[in-house]
């Protein structure tokens, strides 16, 4: 890897056409600190992906970097500086989501587009429909609040409507989220929202709440040893199924912690933290780290955009926002995520199959782990080149000790070997609850780039509340928002930091949400539930176009 050449004057002004420009011809550019970084010689070695600093370019990248990283990896990115921008930078729309740049001297033609996604929920709420239900019958509303039934719509006009306007009918009114209870995007507003962000970090730090509480790891590591030797007792004894309660009960506790360690946020050394993370996913539960890290990462910088959080991709099961309609393309998966006919049935029964779905998930786990290690994505280069190699070994080492030591070796028959499978697989799903529960319920919109990190973090994430000798069963994902927030904060001090993070949110006025376990589980099935009435209704509404094309061609 080449830094920034010898000779550049690193602090030379760089303007913000230049930039453009340079962007244009493909070069990684992104702001940190005023700093002009040109990131292309580090893609490779990137432990963070390609991914997440793609969704940084042309933009000032300083809040996710300096909250994604270590004090040494943020001084690591200045020697890819290539010089400074002055003022506060204004971000553009970055070309993995969109964006259009103009090259050097193409001064006219296309415009700049810094001003974000249009396709947004909120954008969709301010177009006026052009068809509508009225009860089971599509009818054309007029402006004067008269409405035709489909019959009577000419040919060409019902041809001349696109199926974007039938969706616009459709979800018209069922828009959850109350845009105006979030602080305006102007900039003197979201500066503001920055300003006071950063000095909480400060506070934070100050605190010492970056600093892991080993005691309390000592707890986890105690109940960890007593599940699992519950396990092997009960494996021992022959209650085959008690045995895979357990075993499941040690997969779903151990997340928790491979969960801190893939954010270094256990002793904060990246060759450790990754090392435990590994031990944990790939040795211990089958699972890979590397797999984890790459969507996940992701998900933390475009959390709840349907186009590019993997998180919130579930086609063909799950639908969070009614844009999934329109066979989304996803930059994450590099594929198109089909709302084909069979989507169309799951996602109209979505709220019920919820939870029946869930106790599942582990299965989708390991697919998505071997694809991964198949397709070789873990950086091969730098810090992070040994991951994939220990992880094939880590795989290995899951099915000889659980496929053959435990299933095959230690329990006698077929229907022993399955009930445990079963069982141990989907006493995972409050796990898998939980890790939805912050998220499905909220704002999926895209209020373009000048939305602030962390008012994106707080728009598009939801806390659970519980009490305190509760905290080891959810794990830390119940400060999901405070998690986003800072995710390298240590998850036995997420408690004590929830406290300031709600000052903070009171000082800039944005809504901090908290649910009950109970009470976010009904708004993320009530939500689901909404989205698929919007499925129903987008089917018969395409069940009556091809009747009443029927009827005009006969
Ligand atoms: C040239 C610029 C950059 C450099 C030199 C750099 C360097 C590093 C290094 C050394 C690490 C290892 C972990 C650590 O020590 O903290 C890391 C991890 C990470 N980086 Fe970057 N980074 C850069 C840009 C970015 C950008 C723009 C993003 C997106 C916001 C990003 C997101 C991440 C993430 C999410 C991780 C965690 C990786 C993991 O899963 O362990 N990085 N980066």
């Amino acid at each position: 890897m080449s830094p920034v050449r010898a000779g550049l004057d690193r602090n030379r002004i760089i303007s913000r056409r230049e930039i453009e420009g340079l962007i244009a011809q493909g070069q990684l550019i992104l702001i940190v600190e005023g700093r002009v970084i040109k990131a292309d010689a580090w893609l490779p070695y990137h432990p963070g992906g390609d991914k997440a600093i793609r969704h940084m370019v042309g933009k000032d990248a300083t809040d996710e970097v300096t909250v994604l990283h270590s004090v040494e990896a943020k001084e690591k990115a200045k020697t890819f500086q290539i010089g400074r921008v002055e003022g506060i930078w204004k971000n553009f729309k970055p070309p993995i989501q969109g964006g259009r740049f103009r090259l050097p001297g193409q001064e006219n033609g296309i415009d700049i587009q810094e001003e974000g996604t249009e396709s947004s929920d909120a954008s969709t709420r301010s177009s006026s429909p052009v068809f509508d239900l009225s009860g089971d019958v599509l009818v054309k509303r007029h402006t004067t609040g008269t409405s035709t039934p489909l019959s009577s719509v000419s040919s060409e006009e019902l041809s001349a409507s696109t199926r974007p306007s039938f969706i616009d009918a459709i979800t018209q009114k069922e828009i959850d989220f109350d845009y105006a209870k979030y602080p305006a995007l102007d900039e003197a507003t979201q500066q503001h929202i920055i300003e006071r962000y950063r000095i909480l970090h400060e506070r934070i730090k100050a605190e010492g709440l970056y600093q892991c509480n080993y005691t309390a790891y000592a707890a986890e590591m105690a109940r960890y040893t007593l599940l699992f030797s519950l396990f092997l007792i009960t494996l021992r004894a022959g209650w085959y199924a008690t045995s895979g309660i357990f075993l499941g009960a040690t997969w779903h506790q151990l997340v928790f912690t491979a969960h801190d360690a893939c954010h270094i946020g256990i002793t904060h050394n990246f060759q450790i933290d990754t090392g435990i993370a590994i031990l944990i996913a790939d040795f211990i539960g089958g699972l890979s780290m590397g797999w984890w890290k790459r969507s996940h990462n992701v998900h933390h910088i475009v959390t709840n955009s349907p186009e590019h959080d993997p998180d919130i991709q579930h086609l063909p099961f799950f639908a969070v926002s009614h844009r999934f309609f329109d066979s989304l393309f996803s930059t994450y998966h590099n594929w198109i995520l089909k709302y084909d006919s069979f989507a169309t049935t799951m996602v109209q029964m979505q709220h019920y199959l919820y939870y029946p779905i869930l106790l599942f998930g582990r299965f989708n786990l390991y697919v998505q782990s071997w694809m991964f290690l198949a397709m070789g994505y873990s950086p091969k280069k730098g810090i992070a080149r040994w991951h994939r190699t220990i992880e094939i070994i880590g795989q290995c080492f899951f099915w000889y000790w659980f496929g053959y030591l435990v299933v095959y070796r230690s329990i006698p028959t077929a229907w022993d070997r399955f009930s445990f499978i079963m069982l141990s697989h989907m006493i995972t799903a409050p796990l898998h609850a939980q890790i939805t529960l912050s998220h499905f319920a909220m704002s999926t919109a895209d209020l373009g780039v000048h939305e602030s990190f962390p008012q994106r973090m707080l728009r598009t994430t939801m806390d659970v509340d519980c009490p305190q000798w509760l905290d080891f069963f959810h794990g830390g994902l119940q400060f999901q928002a405070i998690h986003h927030l800072y995710p390298r904060i240590p998850r036995h001090n997420l408690r004590r930091t929830q406290k300031l993070v709600q000052a903070f949110c009171k000082e800039v006025d944005i809504p901090y949400a908290l649910f009950g376990f109970v009470d976010g589980s009904k708004q993320v099935i009530g939500r689901l539930g909404e989205v698929g009435r919007q499925a129903a209704m987008l089917a018969k509404c395409q069940q009556a176009i091809v009747e009443s094309s029927d009827y005009y061609m006969h």
